[in-house]
C-alpha cells in the first residue's frame, strides 16, 4: 500500500516534470525562432534595396562614359530616364531608414551626403534638357562635370550604408546567438530546478511514509505495533460488514518471560522475543496480521478465519514454542506460552474483541499457563469457553 502509493507519486511527479519540460522547451524555441525571423526580415528588406540602389552609380558612371566617347544622343535619353529613376531610390532608402531599428546617428552622414546628391540634380536635368533640345553638345563638359558629382556622391553614400548595413547585421546575429545560448542556459537551469523540487518532493515523500511505517513497526521485532494492528483490524471489520467474513483474533503472551530476563539477561531475552516473532510469522497464512503489542505480549488477526482455525493455529504455535531452541546460554530453557483466542460474532468492533480476548489470556494465565483459551461467541462466552492445550499433553489440558 505504501510502496504503491509512493510508487504512484514518482509516476505522477515524472509526468509532470516531463510535461513542464516540454513546455518550456516548446514556449522557449517558439520564442527564438520568432525573433530571428523578426530580425532577419527587417534587414534583408534594406538591404536588397541598398543592392539595387548600388546599380544607379555604376550605371551612371557607364553612360557618362559613353557620352564622353561617342556622344550618341541615345545615352542622353538613358542619362535622362537615370535622372528620373535616382531621387525616387533616394527617398525609398531614406524612408526604410528612418523605419528601420539602426541608430540614426550612425546614417547620419549619410542621409546629408543623399541630400546634396538631390540638390545637384535639377542643374544636371537642366542640362541634359538643354542637349537634348539642340541647346548643346550631348557630351558637354558641364553635363559630364555635374554627373561626376552626382555618381561620387551615389557611390560614397551608398557603399557607406552598405556597410553600416553588414556591421548591424553581423551585430544582430551575435546578438542572437548570445540571446540564444542565454535562453538555452536559463531552460536549463529551470529544468534543473523543477528537477530537485520534484526529488525534494520525492525524497519528503517517502521520508513520510518511512516515519508513518516506523510509527507502526516494533523495532526489535520488526512486527507490526499495536497501532498498526489496530489499523489492519479496522480494515478487516469493514470487510467483514460488506461481505461477511469470518474474523478471529488470537492473544499470545510469553510464560514467566521475566526468569529468562533475569538468569540469562536481557539481550537474551530480546533474542527470544525476536526469534519467538520468526516462529510466529512462519506458523500463519500470509493474510494474517502478526504485531508484537508490547513486552512480551503477541497478537494475531485473522481475516476469514472461525474460531476452530484460530484453535488450530494456537496449537501449533503453541506446540512449536515448546520445542523453539533458545540462543545461547538459555539453550537448556523450554519456552512456553499462553494464548486466548476468539472469534467476531458481532460488530462491536476491535476495543470490544481484544477485551474479550484479554479475558480469555488472562483465564489461560491464571489456569496454569502452557495453554489456549477460547470463546465461540461474547453471549455463550460463560458457558462454551474452552481451555486446551494441544495434544500429547494431558497434564495442560482443562475443560470448562
Ligand atoms: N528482554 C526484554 N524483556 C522485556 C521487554 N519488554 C518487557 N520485558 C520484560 O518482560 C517481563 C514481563 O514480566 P511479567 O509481566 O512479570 O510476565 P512474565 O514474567 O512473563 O509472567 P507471566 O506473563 O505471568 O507468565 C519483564 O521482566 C519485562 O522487563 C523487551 O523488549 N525485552
Amino acid at each position: 500500500m505504501t510502496a504503491a502509493s509512493t510508487r504512484g507519486l514518482g509516476l505522477r511527479l515524472v509526468i509532470a516534470f516531463t510535461l513542464i519540460a516540454t513546455l518550456c522547451a516548446l514556449a522557449i524555441g517558439y520564442y527564438v525562432s520568432q525573433a530571428r525571423q523578426q530580425v532577419g526580415a527587417d534587414y534583408t528588406a534594406l538591404v536588397t534595396d541598398v543592392v539595387r540602389a548600388q546599380q544607379d552609380p555604376a550605371a551612371l558612371r557607364i553612360t557618362l562614359d559613353s557620352l564622353e566617347f561617342s556622344q550618341d544622343r541615345i545615352h542622353l535619353e538613358q542619362l535622362h530616364d537615370l535622372l528620373g529613376r535616382i531621387p525616387r531610390r533616394i527617398e525609398s532608402i531614406r524612408m526604410q531608414l528612418r523605419r528601420s531599428e539602426l541608430d540614426p546617428a550612425s546614417y547620419g552622414g549619410l542621409l546629408d551626403e543623399l541630400a546634396q546628391v538631390e540638390s545637384r540634380l535639377p542643374a544636371l536635368e537642366a542640362a541634359v534638357h538643354a542637349a537634348q533640345e539642340g541647346q548643346g553638345e550631348p557630351g558637354d563638359d558641364e553635363i559630364l562635370a555635374l554627373g561626376m558629382d552626382v555618381e561620387e556622391g551615389l557611390a560614397w553614400a551608398y557603399s557607406e550604408l552598405n556597410e553600416l548595413l553588414h556591421q548591424a547585421s553581423a551585430e544582430q546575429r551575435q546578438l542572437m546567438e548570445r540571446l540564444t545560448l542565454a535562453l538555452a542556459v536559463l531552460l536549463l537551469l529551470l529544468l534543473l530546478a523543477i528537477g530537485a523540487v520534484m526529488r525534494m518532493l520525492f525524497h519528503l515523500h517517502r521520508q513520510r511514509e518511512t516515519m508513518r511505517l516506523q510509527s507502526r513497526t516494533d523495532e526489535l521485532t520488526a512486527l507490526g505495533n499495536r497501532r498498526w494492528l489496530r489499523d489492519a483490524a479496522e480494515e478487516a471489520f469493514e470487510r467483514r460488514r460488506r461481505h461477511g467474513t469470518a474474523l478471529s483474533l488470537m492473544l499470545l503472551d510469553l510464560d514467566h518471560f521475566k526468569r529468562i530476563n533475569d538468569a540469562y539477561g536481557h539481550p537474551v531475552g530480546d533474542a527470544v522475543l525476536a526469534d519467538f516473532a520468526r516462529v510466529l510469522q512462519r506458523e500463519v497464512r500470509r493474510v494474517d496480521r502478526v504485531a508484537r503489542m508490547g513486552g512480551e505480549e503477541f497478537a494475531i488477526l485473522m481475516p476469514d478465519s472461525h474460531l476452530a482455525d484460530a484453535e488450530a493455529l494456537a496449537e501449533r504455535i503453541v506446540r512449536a514454542t515448546r520445542s523453539m531452541p533458545l540462543p545461547g546460554p538459555a539453550a537448556e530453557h523450554r519456552l512456553t506460552v499462553s494464548i486466548g483466542a476468539v472469534e467476531a460474532e458481532e460488530d462491536n468492533g476491535f476495543d470490544h474483541l481484544y477485551s474479550r480476548v484479554d479475558q480469555r489470556l488472562y483465564r489461560a494465565k491464571t489456569e496454569g499457563r502452557d495453554r489456549i483459551v477460547s470463546a465461540r461467541d461474547a453471549s455463550t462466552e460463560a458457558s462454551s469457553s474452552d481451555a486446551h492445550a494441544p495434544d500429547g499433553d494431558p497434564g495442560n489440558t482443562v475443560c470448562q
